[in-house]
């Protein structure tokens, strides 16, 4: 899968000589929960993302993080899902040379802040290292400022929520470093030179190590540091370096199931699934105008119970694009566009536009089904087909700009309407 016809000549996102982010600090009030004295000075923190892999195990061409996931590169979403966290001040993501470029285009495309780039290197280890250097402030030219808890994080494990990233970084705080696990779900086992069991280890009594993890930055850049170029070569842990290196031994938090790292092209369809059903939890039925309010709440009542894992909400616009313009937020993609007894879709084009003209499309696709009540006793056939056929032409239009609509024509008799 290539990167999509959007790339533009870079606009160049922040590299390592951008200028100190503005984001805010580690807010005290968390902090005192991690056993700091209350109202103490916050903690800055930091996030190291390695995305410098080619992506081997997934077997395609375009290396995992930059492939794309309902139209949007993989990256971005955890880009996303990190700058959702607002005291996370600063993000360094570590790509290859050949993919700076590829790089500054996506922070361009969608929007996405706080971001500084480092040099990848041959491993993953090198990679982070690298990241780290970015955030060290006894390097040359260095404009970003050291923090004192830094996390490190895969570029392809999108599925990251605030809560894993708090806990990680007040147990770091606390022990020096701090990981995500999980329960394994196969046995591990070992296997003798002849190809044979030799053990297995008692599953119960091990765990898998994820992402995210945390570190006092002074102890997992001194571990990198110290690293002997064989761990920088083969290790696959930043935990076992903190523990070998500085010992210091991390403090291992339980994640929650979607903390899975995308490897294979499996991942990739199941990380798709998974955005597909964040997208649809949240669906709000638009009406134009207040006398067509009762209708849009019969419809979000119906699919309150017909849809228990949504959350459905209804709004009337009796204004221009501006009210809404104030209801969209990144949470709701799907909308139900409810227009009754009218052959105008000027207000539909309108809402149409104010969705593209928000910054919902770029971030996700934007699901609209236009459900157009006629009463088809006073509704003359053709008008019905070019209703359609309306319909259709500007379903076809918005499509490529990242808004899916779909209609619906429904017979709604007047005096039921006016009667209601
Ligand atoms: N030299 C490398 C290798 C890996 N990574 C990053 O480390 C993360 C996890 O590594 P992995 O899943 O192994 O990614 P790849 O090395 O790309 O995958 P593969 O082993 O299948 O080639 C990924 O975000 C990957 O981009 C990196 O920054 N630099
Ligand atoms: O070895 P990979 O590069 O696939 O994975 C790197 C890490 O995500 C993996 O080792 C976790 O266990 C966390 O350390």
């Amino acid at each position: 899968m290539e990167l999509g016809p959007h790339s533009r000549p870079a606009e160049p996102g922040r590299c390592v000589s951008g200028s100190p982010s503005a984001g805010s600090a580690f807010p005290a009030s968390r902090v005192s929960a991690a056993g700091a004295e209350p109202g103490s000075r916050p903690t800055a923190v930091a996030a190291v993302l390695p995305a410098g892999g080619c992506g081997e195990r997934m077997g395609v061409r375009t290396p995992k993080q930059f492939c794309r996931v309902l139209e949007r590169p993989l990256i971005s979403y955890t880009l996303q899902a990190l700058e959702r966290v607002c005291w996370i001040k600063d993000i360094v993501v570590a790509v290859t040379g050949e993919n700076m470029e590829a790089m500054r285009n996506i922070i361009q495309r969608y929007g996405h802040k706080r971001i500084s780039l480092a040099e990848a290197g041959a491993t993953r280890h090198r990679s982070i290292f690298s990241g780290l250097k970015a955030l060290a402030e006894d390097q040359p030219d260095c404009k970003l400022t050291k923090p004192e808890v830094v996390i490190i994080h895969d570029a392809v494990r999108p599925f990251v929520e605030e809560d894993v990233l708090l806990r990680v970084v007040m147990a770091a705080k606390e022990h020096g470093a701090a990981g995500a696990i999980r329960p394994l779900v196969s046995t591990v086992i070992s296997p003798a030179a002849d190809g044979c069991l030799d053990h297995a280890l008692d599953r119960a009594k091990h765990r898998a190590s994820e992402m995210p993890q945390a570190f006092l930055f002074d102890v997992i850049y001194e571990a990198y540091q110290q690293c002997s170029d064989y761990d920088l070569e083969f290790g696959t842990e930043c935990l076992q370096l903190a523990l070998k290196y500085c010992h210091t031994k991390a403090k291992l938090v339980e994640g929650p199931p979607e903390l899975w790292k995308v490897t294979y092209k499996q991942d990739l369809y199941a990380a798709e699934s998974l955005i597909k059903e964040k997208i649809s939890q949240e669906i709000c039925v638009v009406v134009k105008t207040k006398d067509e309010e009762s209708v849009g709440h019969l419809l979000k009542e119906v699919l309150k119970n017909e849809l228990n894992c949504a959350t459905i909400t209804s709004t009337a616009l009796d204004h221009s694009g501006g009210d809404i313009q104030n209801f969209l937020t990144d949470q709701c993609c799907s909308f139900i566009w409810v227009t009754v007894l009218s052959s105008d879709f000027q207000e539909t084009r309108k809402f149409l536009t104010a969705l593209e003209e928000s910054s919902l499309p770029l971030l996700y696709p934007v699901v609209v089904v236009l459900v157009h009540c006629l009463d088809f006793t006073l509704v003359p056939p053709a008008q019905k087909m070019e209703s359609l056929m309306w319909i259709r032409g500007l379903a076809k239009e918005v499509k490529k700009r990242n808004v899916l609509l779909s209609g619906l024509l429904i017979n709604y008799s007047q005096d039921l309407y006016y009667g209601s």
